[in-house]
C-alpha cells in the first residue's frame, strides 16, 4: 500500500478527477478529506466508497474560490483526521467562451476559483506541514493547457499556468521543510467539465484523433500519477510536472 498511514487532501472532490482521485488514494491505503462546493450527494458518496475500502473519509464543504474555505478546510481535515501528508489542489472550472466578447464575470470567477483558490489552498496545507514538521507532498491538478492555448479557453489556459507556475515557486519556497510540490497535466479527461463541448461530435472525434494512445482520458488515468506524486517512490521529485494525455502535446502531424 504506498500510502498506508498518509492523509490526503482533495479540493474539488465530488465529481470528476478529485473524486477518482480521493477514492483512489484511499484504495492505496490513504484516508481522505474532500473538498466541495455544491454537491452533497455527491461528496457523501465518495466518502461512502472510501468507507467502505477500510478508510476515513470525511467531506468538507465549501466555495475554494473565498480565500476563508482554505483555513476552514485544512484545520476541519486535520481535526478529523490527525494531519495533513498530501494535499490535491483540483477544483476548477473552465466556462468554455470566445475571447472577444468574454464576460469579465465569467473571466474573474474563472480566476478566483482556479488560481487565487489554489494559492490559498495551497499555502494553508503547506503551514500545517511545516507545523508537522516531516514534510509532504502537494499536487496541482494543472493542464496540457498550461503549455498549449485553447480559442475558447482564453480566461482557462493562464490559470492553469499559473498553477504549475505556483508549484516550481513554492517547490523552492518549501523545499527547506522536506515538502515536494509537482504539477499534474490531464490532457482531454471525459468528465463534466467538458460534457458539453464534446457532445460537438466532431469536435470529439477531432479530439481523439490527435491522441497516440487512441481514446480520451478517464477520471482513474490520473490515480496513478497522483499516487506516485504522492507516495515516497517519488522522494526526490519536486518542481517537476508530468503530462497524462494519452500523448497529445507530441502529435503535431
Ligand atoms: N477534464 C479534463 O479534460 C481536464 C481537467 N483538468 C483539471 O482537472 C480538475 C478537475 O476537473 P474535472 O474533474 O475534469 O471537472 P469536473 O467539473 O468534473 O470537476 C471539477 C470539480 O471542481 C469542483 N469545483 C468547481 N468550482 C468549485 C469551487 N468554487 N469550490 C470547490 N469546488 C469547486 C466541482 O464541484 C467539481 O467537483 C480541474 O482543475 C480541471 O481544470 C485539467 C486538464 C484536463
Ligand atoms: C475542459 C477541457 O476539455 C480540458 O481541460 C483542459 O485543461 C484541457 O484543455 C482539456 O481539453
Amino acid at each position: 500500500m504506498l500510502l498506508e498511514g498518509k492523509t490526503v487532501l482533495v479540493t474539488g472532490a465530488s465529481a470528476g478527477i478529485g473524486r477518482a482521485v480521493a477514492i483512489g488514494c484511499a484504495r492505496h491505503g490513504a484516508d481522505v478529506a474532500l473538498n466541495f462546493a455544491r454537491d452533497v450527494a455527491g461528496a457523501e458518496s465518495a466518502v461512502a466508497e472510501i468507507e467502505a475500502l477500510g478508510r476515513k473519509g470525511i467531506a468538507i464543504q465549501g466555495d475554494v474560490a473565498d480565500p476563508a474555505t482554505a483555513k476552514d478546510f485544512v484545520s476541519r481535515a486535520t481535526e478529523a483526521l490527525g494531519r495533513v501528508d498530501v494535499f490535491v489542489n483540483n477544483a476548477g472550472i473552465c466556462p468554455f467562451h470566445a475571447f472577444l466578447d468574454m464576460p469579465v464575470e465569467t473571466f474573474e470567477r474563472t480566476m478566483q476559483v482556479n488560481l487565487h483558490g489554489a494559492y490559498f489552498m495551497v499555502q494553508a496545507a503547506a503551514n500545517q506541514m511545516v507545523k508537522q514538521g516531516d514534510g509532504g507532498s502537494i499536487i496541482a491538478m494543472s493542464s496540457i493547457s498550461a503549455l498549449v492555448g485553447g480559442e475558447y479557453q482564453t480566461h482557462y489556459t493562464p490559470t492553469k499556468a499559473g498553477l504549475h507556475s505556483l508549484m516550481q515557486s513554492v517547490a523552492i519556497a518549501l523545499g527547506k521543510y522536506g515538502i515536494r510540490c509537482n504539477s499534474l497535466f490531464p490532457g482531454t479527461i471525459l468528465t463534466d467539465i467538458n460534457k458539453e463541448d464534446l457532445a460537438d461530435q466532431g469536435k470529439r472525434t477531432y479530439m481523439e484523433g490527435r491522441i497516440p494512445l487512441g481514446r480520451l482520458g478517464q477520471p482513474d488515468d490520473l490515480v496513478g500519477p497522483t499516487v506516485f506524486l504522492a507516495s515516497d517512490l517519488s522522494n526526490y521529485v519536486t518542481g517537476a510536472s508530468l503530462l497524462v494525455d494519452g500523448g497529445a502535446y507530441v502529435n503535431l502531424q
